[in-house]
């Protein structure tokens, strides 16, 4: 399997550099050049698999070149060790049509655990093939700081400058980064919004020098890998809920359009998705983009929902290649524009190209309370406040009551404890892992939202190739 650049000029790669590569050299993005396809009978002999085996099975098309099936078990038998429920990402009902597909229970309660824990183990598998050293920068809303901490923290060939928006993550996110005690881990919370520190990130990789110097590398949701390995829990909860025989719908509350994108990916291999329904709350550029055409970028807002304050959506550049006819010159043109104006209108053949699969709603505060309610009054469920999101429109969508309606549940509540305890009444405790997260001592820098400033430090921390 080979990849491509969304902007045509990059060259194409096989899965392990693009894994270590995380961007594209011209500032694109990278996808297989063809989506391996799984007929009725693959998708129906998934059915009763755990979910190590459906992971090595739904990923081994990606990933043949650089890994045998049995090094790919491993790794996948690693990564989900550590999760905390046997089913690793459980399906649970919540009324005839409903059901919620738990992403939390890995070691830092968001579904970013699932990609980034065997994120993690090919990091650590592709370098000890090497003599090289990585530089990771990413940047997070939240949730993919402590998923990727996690992940590599304490790997001697790894340094990870971690970028968050300053005051805009819930308390429990930002100790989840801050505590970790590793030498190779800094954080920094700058002056801006999430979108200007993956602004930062991008321009960090655009710059050829210093991205060679360093070796740099992406955890974000820019690196093929964490899509891929997202890929498998649609496939996971579709077969459990009757496909290939039944169509199944995902409601997936989006900020940098990865996770719906990794829908995208399923659908495409032939599993049998109804309906990917876009939940985004008013920072809303994605529900703009599907029902109008409209690219905008606004205004930051913040919410109850921070990690989904996003208003440039990366993925969303992978849709447009793929939905469009896949022009990465065009494709070049048209980002281009879109990153001098902060505007730009989807073309007939994308918008047409998307309409085929996704719907979308914009959710605000008082609905996604109303879903957060809903849900602990009609069976129990506390849910986070991304998951309601997702849940209202999953209710507003009037998806055919023939066909189940998957939420995606994104993040533990106990991570946005404030905005549970405010919809429901109720203070979700911290769980065990985490349990004495407020007692645990924290490290971070605080940096003005420039490149210089925050070029300036990781270059006098990171390790420079030799
Ligand atoms: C809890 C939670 N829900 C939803 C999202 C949005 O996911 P994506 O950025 O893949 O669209 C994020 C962040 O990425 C998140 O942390
Ligand atoms: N919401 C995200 C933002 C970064 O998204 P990613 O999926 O591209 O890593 C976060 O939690 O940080």
């Amino acid at each position: 399997m080979q990849y491509q650049s969304t902007r045509g000029s990059a060259p194409s790669l096989g899965f392990e550099d693009v894994t270590l590569a995380g961007l594209a050299s011209d500032g694109g993005l990278y996808l297989p050049t063809s989506w391996p396809s799984f007929s009725a009978d693959d998708i129906r002999a998934l059915g009763g698999l755990s979910y190590v085996e459906t992971a090595v099975r739904v990923m081994t098309p990606f990933v043949a070149e650089s890994l045998t099936e049995e090094e790919l078990r491993e790794l996948c038998t690693t990564a989900y060790s550590r999760f905390s429920h046997q089913a690793v990402v459980p399906l649970v009902q919540l009324d005839h049509q409903h059901w919620l597909l738990e992403l939390f229970h890995g070691p830092t309660l968001a579904f970013k655990d699932v990609a980034l824990q065997l994120l993690g183990q090919l990091f650590e598998r592709f370098l000890s093939r090497r003599d090289d050293h990585l530089t990771i920068v990413g940047a997070t809303s939240g949730d993919t700081g402590s998923a990727a901490i996690d992940a590599v923290a304490g790997r001697e060939k790894i340094d990870i400058f971690m970028l968050h928006p300053d005051g805009r993550v819930s308390d429990v996110q930002r100790r989840q980064m801050t505590t970790v005690r590793a030498p190779n881990v800094y954080n920094i919370a700058i002056d801006g919004s999430f979108d200007d520190a993956q602004a930062l990130v991008k321009r960090m990789f655009n710059d050829v020098d210093f991205s060679r110097r360093f070796n740099l590398s992406a955890v974000n949701s820019i690196n093929w890998a964490r899509l891929m390995a997202q890929v498998v829990y649609y496939f996971y909860a579709a077969v459990r809920l009757g496909a290939p025989e039944r169509p199944v719908a995902f409601s997936v509350p989006t900020g940098n359009f990865g996770d719906v994108f990794a829908g995208y990916v399923a659908a495409k291999m032939g599993l049998p998705v109804a309906k990917l329904i876009v939940a985004t709350n008013v920072n809303d550029i994605l529900h703009r983009a599907l029902s109008d055409g409209d690219y905008s970028q606004g205004q930051v807002v913040p919410t109850a929902t921070p990690s989904m304050d996003i208003q440039v959506s990366s993925n969303f550049e992978r849709l447009l290649f793929d939905a469009g006819g896949r022009n990465g010159q065009a494709l070049a043109d048209q980002m281009r524009g879109f990153e001098a104006s902060k505007a730009m209108r989807l073309t007939n053949a994308q918008r047409d190209g998307a309409a085929a699969l996704f719907s979308s709603a914009r959710i605000d505060a008082d609905s996604m309370t109303m879903a957060m309610r809903w849900a602990y009054d009609g069976s129990g469920q506390i849910i986070d406040p991304h998951s309601a999101i997702g849940l209202a429109a999953a209710r507003e969508a009037g998806v055919d009551a023939s066909i189940p309606v998957v939420t995606l549940a994104t993040a533990h509540p106990a991570k946005f404890r404030d905005a549970v305890e405010r919809a429901t009444g109720t203070r979700p405790p911290l769980p065990a892992r985490v349990g004495d997260l407020f007692a645990r001592e924290e490290s971070y820098v605080k940096l003005p939202g420039t490149f210089e400033a925050v070029t300036a430090y990781v270059a006098e921390r990171a390790t420079p190739r030799a």
